[in-house]
């Protein structure tokens, strides 16, 4: 905790009620150790809580009319202010070895000055902390500095291509000279929104797609340190959102827009020097499939070539197209690339149905009776072949949910990718959709069965109507079964889950989400891993922004 290191004698909670976005000076901290000046404290109607022995504030929860008011999902609504932090009151019984901190990234803020933005993914990055120690749950929460974010408050308009908005130029000369930038990468976003990872040397960084949107951060103070720049010559401009990281390695996968295909690069931990291992060309289509994710084996990189692919027309094009920066190219068919990590030759490569997926879950190696490894298996969560989710996460979309069933099915899919050699892989939902109410996005599972046969996913899943998964959802691939958990009209962020140190069962430990309620109002849910039941909550001070993608930093 040492964001409330050393001698912090008076603690302040901030209320602020209003949509005003509180912009501290550097020379005026308001927390950690506090110094207000009279003026702020004036404004900001700061209240003098708890001058604690541990020094930990306590929260000041908004007055209940002011909470009445506020009936909107917090889900889709640009974060309260730029940063808060504080002690939460917990109900339940947080696990004492529960000794930690959940970081989660995602796109908190999406408008500036006047201007709202239209996609879920351009949202400026929100950071949450949750931080908990001997039972006790502390919350913080601040935005990242990333350049484009920096820019956009100095001059009060976007200033960098995001997912779906592009700066509007002053002039057709100045159109011109953008276009030509591009090439360079120099008017793509640094906004690293969608994740955050602890790499095996303790550094924490925050990422998106583009390779400038890789953002090293403090996980206790949420201060942006800077950029994590590579060290090496590889170059590219963008690479997947979901690199693959354990304590030894960082693996990510770049795709190659001119000629289409994919790097698979490996970085050994404590470097900034990524390796080339191998090469994968695309198969099908004019341009390299959206990589947002990829699985691993014990042995293998998967490589996925989705037909839905990147299309350069659509990333000069100033306004959104309806598959945003890719084209659906179903002629070019789906394919699956299976790489060997140790030599980077490529063992498999075979054609698939059709897929959209954002999200793979984990990959595993399937050995016949003599031993031999026969196929992959790779999990993803599969929008059945359906590009419309792209547009139903259009923030119009998700804000206007009238009891209409308008959210695509979803499916665990399972593709079988053998390794003899023959041209066809399988894909197959691994469990009946209805399980989950045929929503199916958002996972994770337990990270010591990385690239293993594994058992248990846990995922966003749905309970119809809705326009948006609704449920938490615990998924039994062995007994094909989900238990499901539901909080009438709130939507819960990715389910976590942490495992307990010694477990010896998959599904020993805790899975945490963060949920935004009916109310405009929001809570931390710790739910058991093994039974899925309700463990313990914690209600924060204001409802919170979606969260993408979270990470768990262990005490020390
Ligand atoms: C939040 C999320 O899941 C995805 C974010 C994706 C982003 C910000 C992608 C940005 C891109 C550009 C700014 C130009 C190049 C293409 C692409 C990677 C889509
Ligand atoms: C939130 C989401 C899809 C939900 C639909 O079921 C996808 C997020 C993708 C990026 O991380
Ligand atoms: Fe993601």
């Amino acid at each position: 905790m040492a964001s409330f290191a050393s001698s912090a004698t008076k603690i302040y909670c901030t209320n602020i009620l209003s949509h005003d976005r509180f912009d501290h000076g550097k020379d005026e901290p308001y927390f950690g150790k506090v110094k207000i000046n009279e003026k702020t404290k004036k404004n900001l109607d700061l209240k003098l809580v708890t001058n604690v022995a541990s020094q930990l504030p306590v929260i000041v929860l908004p007055p209940d009319e002011v909470v009445k008011k506020e009936k909107k999902l917090a889900a889709w609504t640009s974060v309260r202010q730029e940063r808060w932090e504080g002690e939460l009151v917990v109900e339940g019984d947080l696990p004492l070895w529960l000794n930690g901190t959940y970081l989660r990234n995602g796109p908190g803020q999406w408008h500036i000055g006047n201007y709202n933005f239209r996609h879920l993914f351009d949202g400026y990055a929100t950071l949450v902390r949750l931080h908990f120690e001997n039972g006790r749950l502390i919350m913080g929460h601040r935005q990242i500095e990333s350049d484009a974010y920096k820019a956009a408050k100095h001059n009060n308009k976007i200033c960098c291509r995001e997912f779906s908005e592009v700066p509007k130029p002053d002039n057709f000369i100045s159109y011109i000279g953008d276009m030509a930038k591009l090439l360079s990468g120099a008017p793509l976003t640094d906004n690293a929104n969608t994740g955050v990872v602890k790499l095996g040397d303790g550094r924490v960084v925050c990422l998106t797609e583009t390779i400038k949107g890789s953002i090293v951060i403090d996980p206790n103070t949420l201060d942006t340190i800077g950029k994590f720049e590579f060290s090496d010559s590889l170059g590219g401009l963008i690479h997947s959102a979901h690199p693959i990281v354990t304590e030894s390695e960082f693996w990510t996968l770049i795709p190659d827009l001119i000629n289409p295909g994919y790097l698979v690069v490996r970085m050994e931990q404590g470097t900034n020097e990524r390796n080339y291992i191998g090469r994968v060309s695309c198969r099908g289509g004019p341009a390299a499939g959206w990589v947002h994710s990829f699985p691993v084996t014990e042995h293998y990189i998967i490589v996925p070539e989705m037909p839905l692919r990147y299309c350069a027309q659509n990333l000069l094009k100033a306004e959104p197209t309806p598959l945003y920066k890719f084209e659906w190219h179903p002629h070019s068919k789906g394919f699956m690339h299976v790489m060997c990590k140790a030599s980077g030759n490529i063992v498999a490569s075979v054609e698939v149905p059709l897929f959209v997926t954002f999200h793979f879950i984990n990959a595993y190696e399937e050995k016949d009776e003599d031993g031999r490894v026969s196929a992959v298996i790779a999990d993803c969560c599969e929008h059945s072949a359906d590009t419309t989710i792209l547009d139903k996460l259009r923030l119009e979309n998700l804000r206007s949910f009238n009891g209409e069933d308008v959210l695509p099915d979803a499916r665990v899919g399972r593709f079988r990718i053998p390794l003899d050699g023959s041209p066809y892989g399988e894909l197959e939902a691994a469990l009946n959709p209805n399980e989950h109410g045929r929503g199916m996005d958002m996972c994770s599972f337990n990270p010591s069965y990385l690239g293993k046969k594994y058992r248990y996913a846990y995922a966003c899943g749905a309970k119809r109507p809705c326009n948006f998964p609704n449920t938490l959802t615990k998924i039994d691939l062995f007994e094909k079964k989900a238990k499901n958990w539901y909080d009438e009209g709130a939507v819960p962020f990715e389910p976590f889950f942490v495992p307990r140190p010694g477990a010896t069962e998959e599904d020993d430990g805790v899975v945490i989400s963060m949920i935004s309620d009916k109310n405009g109002e929001g809570y931390a849910l710790i739910l058991d891993g093994s039974t899925f039941e309700e463990i313990a909550r914690a209600k924060f001070p204001y409802g919170f922004p979606y969260g993408l993608h979270g990470c768990w930093v262990p005490k020390k």
